[in-house]
């Protein structure tokens, strides 16, 4: 099933009839499902479909099959309490046209292979879930470093949000044993004709609560090798690829932090993909992906994937695994290279 093509109304269109509702105050992020919504909007007339009205997963676009069932459905629900969903006073609006947001919306990906981002690489369930708990153990236990909207942890080398880069003179030490089993397993990743020796000596754990993303970044190519590992631990989120027609090595964010990013950034001078990281997969980016494709984690509390809405959970905690650069990038992409402008 496509993505509803209505929005919420503005001005004067939230007077105009139509056979779509805008219904704010429910949805999956406060446990109501599509299945739910339409139980109860159905017995005012034939419900085509319930769909997210946008990421928030609280607002909802109920479609009815005429615009008599819209008003008896809008009479009867708008401004009171509703017991079959939770006791919520639903607010309740004709829905118009199209929006940017729904516009803006790419496919999502479950497999690397339908992606087809070159470079990039996902294997499910890399790690078990007993293994999974003892890493959010073992970062748990150690302390936390604040950024704006997320934690992070640094370990073989500090990534320096300031410059993006790592201070290659300032050793941590080590990486804690406790991700030796990960290191081992990347191995795997060689039998899938990705090539090239893996020895990662820089760790950076991040903690994002639920809703907060990551802005669009290629890691900067003079900072880390040409093999970059992100496990995904304890909630799943989308991570969007895109490919900028002219060539850009820095962020197209202006946070150092990676934090702050609008999730609309005109769409029309990037391709773009998306794929879904469940938790306990490993993903790998190499190559074309890891050197010249921007990754970005969108600020959603639910995603859309294929006709399903997932919802994030309460965070999503990611090592991502680098080798430090030793000297300047050589690659083949030198409109992305910071080492070659
Ligand atoms: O959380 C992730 O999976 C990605 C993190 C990332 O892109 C980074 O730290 O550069
Ligand atoms: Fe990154």
């Amino acid at each position: 099933m496509g993505l509803p093509r209505f929005t919420r109304p503005k001005g004067g269109d939230a007077n105009c009839s139509s056979p779509n509702l805008y219904v704010a105050n429910c949805g999956p992020a406060v446990g109501l499902s599509f299945d739910l919504i339409a139980s109860v909007f159905n017995k005012y007339g034939e419900v085509k479909g319930v769909y997210a009205a946008d990421e928030s997963g609280t607002r909802v676009i109920v479609c009815f099959d005429s615009e008599n069932s819209a008003n008896s459905a809008m009479e009867a629900l708008h401004g009171n309490p509703c017991p079959h969903l939770g006791g919520r006073s639903l607010h309740i609006r004709y829905s118009v046209q199209l929006s940017d947001q729904v516009k803006d919306s790419v496919q999502v990906s479950l497999t690397d292979s339908e992606l087809q981002v070159p470079g990039v690489y996902l294997l499910h369930d890399f790690i078990t879930v007993r293994e999974e708990e003892g890493l959010l153990a073992a970062v748990d236990s150690r302390p936390w470093h604040h950024l704006a909207k997320r934690r992070v942890q640094h370990y073989g080398y500090e990534f320096c949000y300031e410059t993006r880069n790592v201070n290659t003179n300032q050793y941590l030490g080590k990486l804690p044993s406790f991700v030796s089993p990960i290191l081992e397993r990347t191995s795997l990743f060689q039998k899938l004709g990705c090539s090239g020796d893996i020895v990662l000596d820089q760790l950076t754990v991040n903690e994002y609560p639920t809703g907060v993303g990551l802005s669009p970044h290629v890691d900067t190519h003079s900072a880390f090798e040409g093999l970059i590992f992100s496990l995904s631990l304890a909630g799943p989120c989308i991570m969007e690829f895109r490919k900028y027609s002219t060539g850009v090595w820095f962020s197209k964010s202006t946070s150092n932090s990676y934090d702050e990013v609008s999730d609309s950034d005109g769409g029309s001078n990037f391709l773009r993909k998306a794929i879904y990281l469940p938790p306990r997969s490993m993903l790998l980016l190499s190559g074309e992906a890891r050197y010249a494709w921007h990754h970005y984690i969108p600020h959603h509390r639910v995603d859309r994937v294929k006709d399903n809405v997932v919802r994030r959970g309460s965070r999503r905690v990611s090592f991502t695994l680098r080798k430090v650069r030793r000297g300047p990038c050589q690659c083949q992409y030198p409109e992305y290279c910071d080492s070659q402008k």
